[in-house]
């Protein structure tokens, strides 16, 4: 899979970091607003907030933006061309308000890891992460693990194992690591874990090496 080459690479004492941090860019500041408004809207009090003004003021903010939206083909073109692969993906990217958005490093034993805390809306079980939500991330993670190992892939089968409830609000690493390639078969294992190392979910997948055309 050719990822192309990669323009928001910065070295860093513990490591590279594969992923675009977030920047002073109005669209990172745009965006990290938005996840506020995702995050609050779940804690705001229903009964005393003015969710009518709140509805009507966010409509106008969509309507201007839609306003300005080119074509999607074209838009398309644009975000695999022009502006970096990991700015948009809903894992890592700062211009995705639905990403947390996880800085990921890659690290000279191989493996890449990044740190997040996550909050209500990634909620699954009572005050903890949705199972889903963990397979999003670890399937991103390791697909960078195998750009970082250098063959990357699609995934083509993920194997999650949950260990036990994972928390929201606490700090957690979330590791990945490209294990081998055969041919086009990549393996490769990652996990979420707490800060005082417990495992909550560990994943092993297949990639398969696949030419995924650039839109152009
Ligand atoms: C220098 C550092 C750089 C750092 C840069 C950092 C930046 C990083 C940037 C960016 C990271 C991005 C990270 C993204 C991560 C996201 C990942 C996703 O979400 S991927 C979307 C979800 N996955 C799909 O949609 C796939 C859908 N499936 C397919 O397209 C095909 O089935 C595919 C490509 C997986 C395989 O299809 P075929 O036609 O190419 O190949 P066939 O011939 O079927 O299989 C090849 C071999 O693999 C086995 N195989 C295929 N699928 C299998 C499966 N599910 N289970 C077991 N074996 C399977 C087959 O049995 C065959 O094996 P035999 O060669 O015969 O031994």
């Amino acid at each position: 899979m050719d990822l192309g080459s990669h323009p928001t690479f910065e070295s860093h004492d513990d490591g590279t970091v594969l992923t675009s941090a977030p920047q002073d860019a109005p669209v990172d500041r745009a965006t990290a607003a938005a996840r506020r408004v995702v995050d609050a809207m779940l804690r705001t009090d229903r009964a005393n907030a003015n969710l009518d003004r709140v509805a009507e003021e966010l409509n106008s903010i969509a309507d201007h933006l839609e306003e300005h939206a080119p074509a999607v083909a074209e838009r398309l073109i644009d975000m695999w061309n022009g502006e970096g692969v990991t700015r948009h993906d809903p894992v890592t990217g700062p211009e995705n308000a639905i990403a947390p958005p996880i800085v990921l490093e890659g690290l000279s034993d191989g493996s890449v890891r990044g740190e997040v805390t996550l909050t209500m809306p990634y909620q699954g079980p009572p005050g903890c992460v949705h199972g889903g939500v963990s397979a999003l991330i670890l399937d991103h993670v390791l697909g960078v693990a195998n750009a970082w190992g250098g063959q990357a892939g699609m995934t083509a089968q993920l194997n999650v194992r949950y260990h036990r409830p994972t928390p929201l609000f606490e700090p957690l690493t979330v590791t990945g690591r490209q294990m081998s390639v055969e041919g086009r078969k990549i393996n490769t294992v990652g996990s979420i874990t707490t800060a005082d190392g417990e495992v909550c979910v560990s994943v092993e997948g297949l990639f398969i090496d696949a030419a995924v055309p650039r839109p152009r």
